[in-house]
């Protein structure tokens, strides 16, 4: 009889001490999933919810060495990549990657964090086009961090598709565009003179002539001076808008917390008293979440050319909670063949820190499953869907996500 073993998975990427991202995000992850996790940390972030403090890039060997150590003894199923911080590491890691024939590889193209620090140097992006992508089955890039991939502009799906399309030529197998950062934006006026200032390009009926001449100029061109300029534009103004947004939500919070605090401590004397009656309430308040999952007639995924190849997406309980009339939220994925779109309810919310972390931690860990690449990314959405949606609210800024979140749901209460 073969002995079954606990599904094994490496998150190579960096430290996180506010728990919420990085390494400690994804090891959470990992535990509830059921597989056994490991991790080799590239830098040290002194980091809390209001943002990084500081960035301690350890030695590039550091990382190989511990890719090393864990692959050559206790092995891995999948692995995901994380904040690599520079193109030493890229390479290393890398090779890595290469020597040992690991193929249910994630990479999430971390390039900045929320608050603006950077995670990936300018000039790494380069190495992780040419050495990194194309070793990856799925790579998971958030709407900045796919345009400075695929060296374009992204305001419409059509964009997107595009993004999608040319980081594909890259090598990766599978692409998965994150949505969570296209919440509209400037209207198109705006972004076209936005756009128009970056390209040094016309924001009038000549644009989109122009904005294919420099796109191919752009791919003639590939000067690093280039890249970087355009690299620090995109990321500086998608996190300038994103502090704005934080800043007013963040005002918002603090005077409800004011407001709810007297009635947080009647919950807390509540639940003391009552711990039986609220853990009964709340196993069945989760089956009304299933039932409401169950009985969604429209199922939010969208399957652009064949519809039967994805037909385990309609499983119920892979299904968002959510309907047409709310905010969406769209992952775009692209195999090379069609395009399916994920979509699920947008949370109305500032604790979104590490999300990206989570989601590809999940990825990978139902790869390391013997999910196939579709199946695990659906699950993987699932599961950041449930963390957003039960947050935590800890710290004064960016919080976290709730690990436990998808577990409990699924009736696990802990
Ligand atoms: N407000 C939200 N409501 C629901 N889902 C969200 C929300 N924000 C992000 N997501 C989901 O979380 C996952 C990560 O998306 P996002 O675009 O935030 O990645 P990211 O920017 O790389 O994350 P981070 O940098 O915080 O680690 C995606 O599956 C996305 O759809
Ligand atoms: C170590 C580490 N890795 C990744 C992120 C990205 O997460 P976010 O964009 O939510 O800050 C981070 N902040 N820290």
């Amino acid at each position: 009889m073969t002995e079954v073993r606990v599904p094994r998975v490496l998150t190579i990427a960096g430290s996180d001490s506010g728990g919420g991202a990085g390494i400690q995000a994804d090891l959470k992850t990992f535990q509830e999933l059921g597989v056994y996790g490991m991790s080799a940390i590239t830098a040290i972030t002194v980091q809390n919810t209001l943002g990084v403090h500081g960035v301690y890039p350890l030695p590039p060997e550091a990382a190989a060495e511990q890719i090393e150590a864990v692959g050559s003894d206790l092995g891995v199923d999948a692995l995901k990549t994380g904040m690599l911080f520079n193109a030493e590491i890229i390479r290393l890691v890398a090779d890595q990657i290469h020597k040992f024939g690991w193929e249910k590889v994630v990479v999430d193209p971390v390039m900045i964090a929320k608050g603006g620090a950077e995670l990936l140097q300018n000039e790494a992006v380069l190495a992780m086009k040419e050495h990194l992508l194309p070793l990856a089955l799925v790579v998971t890039p958030n709407i900045p961090e796919a345009e400075v991939l695929a060296g374009m502009r992204i305001r419409t799906m059509e964009d997107r598709r595009e993004a999608a399309r040319r980081i594909h030529a890259l090598g990766p197998k599978i692409v998965v565009i994150k949505g969570g950062h296209d919440e509209g934006g400037p209207d198109r006026e705006d972004r076209d003179h936005e756009e128009a200032r970056i390209y040094g390009i016309s924001a009038g009926a000549d644009r989109e002539e122009n904005l294919e001449k420099h796109s191919e100029e752009h791919s003639e061109e590939h000067s690093e001076e280039h890249s970087d300029k355009y690299m620090k534009e995109i990321l500086a103004e998608h996190t300038e808008e994103q502090m704005e947004k934080h800043m007013d939500k963040h005002q918002e919070d603090h005077t409800n917390n004011h407001k709810n605090n007297h009635k947080n401590n009647h919950i807390n004397d509540h639940i003391n008293d009552h711990m039986e009656d609220i853990l009964k309430e709340n196993t069945e308040k989760h089956m009304e979440v299933h039932l409401d999952v169950v009985n969604h007639p429209d199922d939010q995924t969208r399957t652009a050319m064949h519809p039967e190849k994805y037909s385990h997406m309609n499983s119920p309980i892979f299904k968002a909670v959510g309907n047409d009339r709310d905010p969406q939220v769209i992952d775009l994925i692209y195999d090379g063949a069609a395009f399916t779109e994920l979509s699920g309810k947008r949370v109305n919310t500032v604790h979104t820190h590490g999300t990206g972390c989570t989601f590809s931690a999940a990825i990978a860990a139902g790869l390391a499953q013997g999910m196939s690449a579709f199946d695990a990314i659906r699950s993987g959405r699932s599961f950041i869907q449930a963390a957003i949606e039960d947050g935590l609210n800890l710290g004064q800024g960016h919080g976290p996500t709730n690990h436990w979140a998808y577990q409990r749901r699924l009736g696990v209460l802990r």
